[in-house]
């Protein structure tokens, strides 16, 4: 699906989705308590449907009930993993958190597991735990070195050392089973841990739910054994990642408010409050966050713990005027496609002027864009971002295969269009 665009300053008032990351997060301590747990204001997309798909593959009960909150849905989750007799084949998706995070309870769960994937999901890294999978005794089958990948065998309690510079998501995936082993362990990052951000709120989530880990912040996790998640309700709070791309546009456009975001989140892509504010964003906090339109200046902004916001800073940076430099940002090319790569591309395409290096985007403010046709790369970030860049666009801009919003946020061209947007869907 295209989506033609016809520029126009976007406005208004928006509830964010709920967090995709805490989604994940509260379902699968949901899914590993005893007892029956609701998990509230969850914005349901591709990837927390795959989380949802594999839990209850492992014997979860994972059930939609009537949600509080308008538009979202409420699901009551009754844990216990339980061993199916044959092998399992499950499907994440494109979604590498549902992948990452729950290959290690897959192990706990003592089943045999087909994992299966789509596009990019099918090659992105997994050495790391092979590795460890090496060095563990637990056989593992990748099928050209990555999906469908037969993983089968156990993990015992002891030392697991990985990198950390690959992906935050395989400590997210060991800190939370290794607790339930019959004794204690010891996870160390090899190198610093980036993306650091997102395992404390996998620590977080964790100890809402009743499950400690010693950490004092550096690159060893001790994790007692023999732990036992607790049930409970929660209501998952707004999503920053998701929010950026609104609060860029009220700094290009005219003011956009966005409803539904918990100041003091665990969630690092916060900072995109902050890096705006650097950038000369006027940015009014009370219960909502929101942007006014602002002449945004060039920055060095390292991204080693908020990765998921290049895209939309790579946008906010070429609207506004002086040179932004993204720095630490060699893994945005390991995500839905390389976004390092893609967002250069596309926004040369239509009057940008973004530098890639290897690790990050020299980005020079040209302040106003042509418009033409650009890709999305079959990665929900970048369209969603070309989408905000279409407000500088001197004429129309056509998003080729838009529909890859569905990956985390499927509302998103409707909320686009009660915010002002205008747009034509083209098949
Ligand atoms: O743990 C998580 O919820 C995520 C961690 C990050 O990945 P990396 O740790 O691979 O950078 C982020 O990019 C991803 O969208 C979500
Ligand atoms: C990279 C992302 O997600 P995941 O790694 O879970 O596929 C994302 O949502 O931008």
């Amino acid at each position: 699906m295209n989506i033609r665009i016809t520029p126009t300053r976007l406005h208004g008032s928006v509830v964010v989705p709920s967090s995709k990351s805490i989604g994940h997060r509260e379902l699968i301590c949901a899914a590993l308590a005893q007892g029956e747990s609701v998990v509230e204001n969850i914005s349901v997309s591709q990837d927390i449907e795959a989380t949802c798909r594999l839990l209850q593959a492992f014997g979860a009960s994972i059930e939609e009930i009537p949600s509080a909150y308008e538009g979202r849905t409420a699901y009551r989750v009754k844990g216990g993993l339980t061993k199916q007799g044959e092998a399992l084949t499950v499907d994440c998706g494109e979604s590498g958190s549902t992948l990452r995070f729950l290959i290690p309870i897959g192990l706990y769960s003592g089943n045999t597991v087909v994992y299966t994937g789509r596009g990019q999901l099918v090659k992105r890294p997994l050495e790391p735990y092979y590795r460890i999978f090496d060095e563990h005794g637990v056989s593992y089958k990748p099928t050209e070195g990555g999906l469908p990948l037969t993983v089968e065998g156990c993990l015992q309690p002891g030392r697991y050392a990985l990198a950390g510079d690959v992906s935050s998501q395989f400590f997210t995936g060991l800190l939370v089973m290794l607790p339930l082993l019959d004794g204690d362990s010891v996870l160390e990052s090899t190198t610093p841990l980036e993306s650091l951000s997102y395992v404390t709120m996998t620590l977080d989530c964790m100890a809402r739910h009743g499950v400690d880990v010693q950490w004092d912040g550096g690159r060893l996790f001790h994790i007692p054994g023999n732990q036992q998640y607790m049930a409970g309700t929660y209501a998952v709070e707004g999503d920053y990642s998701q929010a950026a791309f609104w609060l860029a546009a009220g700094t290009l456009g005219h003011p956009v408010e966005c409803l539904g975001l918990r100041h003091s989140s665990s969630q690092g892509d916060e900072v995109i409050v902050s890096i705006l504010q650097r950038m000369g964003a006027v940015i009014g906090q009370t219960d909502s966050i929101a942007a006014h339109p602002s002449q945004l200046t060039g920055q060095v902004i390292d991204v080693e713990d908020c990765p998921d916001l290049v895209p939309i800073l790579a946008v906010a940076a070429s609207c506004g005027q002086g040179t932004t430099h993204i720095i630490h940002g060699a893994r945005v090319r390991l995500k839905e496609c390389d976004r390092l790569h893609a967002i250069a591309t596309e926004l040369n395409k239509i009057g940008g002027c973004v530098e890639e290096e290897p690790d990050g985007l020299i980005i020079c403010g040209v302040g106003a864009l042509t418009g033409g046709r650009v890709s999305g790369w079959n990665d929900h970030r970048i369209a969603m971002a070309l989408a905000i860049a279409s407000q500088r666009c001197s004429g129309e801009l056509v998003i080729e295969g838009a529909e890859c919003v569905r990956k985390s946020y499927p509302d998103f061209w409707q909320d686009f269009a009660k915010l002002g947007g205008i747009y034509r869907v083209e098949e």
